[in-house]
């Protein structure tokens, strides 16, 4: 459905600086696909999208979305995708019904089609009860799912959402959520869909694959899951007495599945906690809980925790998401995002 090699995009700012926005993307997305593309921010998602759906012309490489060119063949491209862009479609004081029945005319439906379709997607995004309202009337939330909805209208297989839930409260974005993905699997064929977005745990949740983004170029493409399990892995923290860390510590770096061993802070309670990076927490656990009691140190407590995407952006950059104003969203508070990556036992305890 989509194919890029080597694309790249230069913004001459001046004569004496140029900004290389994005800096060889290869990527494949195969029909059906629902692939999220997070990254901080300036890391090139908004300009990729703008190139795929033929709004920026690339600087080098190609790309093909839907089978056509989007440099020799744009008007075929655009015919076969809907994009949701950042800014909201549609005319602020167009009323909400009209506006999806133009919207449907411009793309070349007759005008029976194009009433029909406006009041299957009002119904189908829930905007049947504002139809006749102004489109500058609507909430935030609603005024999204007209965007989605004006992003539809001519049944495109492709839909490119460039940050569809940027400044909707849980509640509304939760709801968008459901619409689209309602909207997705309703169709004959599943809907590819392509999303640019700030909130983790909207690419962990919806997307069957992740594309990791920072500073023009793909970093990590994969299943959120494995991206977890191969790049961050499990956080197990066992807390012992603070004299003890140092010798868990040793005892934990040896264990089968350890990637790095972490001693963090003394506690008020005289204990000392260890965190453990490993592939599988849940299973190294009851053998380093053994070796533990086998070597006399009494671990008081175990914490396991899975990874965040933002764990697999740490690992990969040694920097956080978070800090970059990437959002965490509905994340349970609290989960693990120290880096571990690189740090040995003796470092930390030197
Ligand atoms: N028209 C432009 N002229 C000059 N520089 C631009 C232009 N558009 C984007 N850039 C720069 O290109 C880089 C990538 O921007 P882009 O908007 O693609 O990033 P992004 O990953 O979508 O960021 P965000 O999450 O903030 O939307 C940034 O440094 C940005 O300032």
């Amino acid at each position: 459905m989509i194919r890029t090699d080597a694309l790249t995009k230069d913004f001459v700012v001046s004569r004496t600086r140029t900004v290389h926005a994005v800096r060889g993307i290869s990527l494949d997305v195969a029909p059906g696909e629902l692939v999220a593309v997070l990254g901080p921010n300036g890391a090139g998602k908004t300009t990729t999208l703008r190139m795929l759906t033929t709004l920026t012309r690339p600087t080098s490489g190609s790309a093909t979305v839907a089978g056509y060119d989007v440099v020799t063949h744009p008007d075929r491209v655009r015919a076969a995708i809907g994009y949701v862009g950042q800014g909201g479609a549609g005319g602020a004081s167009q009323v909400v019904r009209d506006e999806l029945r133009t919207q449907g005319e411009i793309y070349g439906l007759d005008r029976r089609t194009a009433r029909r379709r406006a009041d299957e997607l009002l119904e189908a995004l829930d905007l049947t009860e504002q139809a006749d309202r102004k489109v500058d009337s609507l909430s935030g939330g609603q005024r999204r799912r007209l965007d989605v909805a004006v992003g539809l209208v001519h049944e495109p297989s492709l839909l490119f959402l460039d940050e569809p839930s940027t400044g909707l409260d849980p509640h509304n974005r939760a709801n968008l959520w459901e619409h689209v993905l309602r909207m997705r699997t309703a169709a004959a064929d599943p809907m590819t869909i392509v999303l640019t977005t700030h909130y983790l745990d909207e690419a962990d949740t919806f997307a069957e694959r992740v594309i990791v983004v920072d500073h023009g170029q793909v970093i990590a493409d994969d299943t959120a899951d494995a991206l977890k399990a191969d790049l961050a892995g499990d956080l197990v923290t066992l807390r012992v007495a603070a004299g003890d860390a140092a010798a868990l510590a040793a005892l934990a770096e040896r264990a089968p599945g350890t990637r790095s061993v972490r001693v963090g802070a003394p506690e008020a309670d005289g204990g000392r906690p260890v965190e453990i990076r490993t592939a599988d927490g849940p299973g190294a656990t009851p053998g380093l809980l053994r070796a533990a009691d086998a070597a006399g140190l009494a671990v008081t407590r175990v914490d396991v925790a899975r990874p965040t995407l933002d764990d697999v952006f740490l690992g990969l950059t040694g920097r956080s998401l978070r800090e970059t104003g990437v959002q965490g969203g509905d994340e349970p508070p609290g989960e693990p995002t120290t880096d571990l990556s690189g740090t040995t036992t003796k470092e930390v305890l030197a």
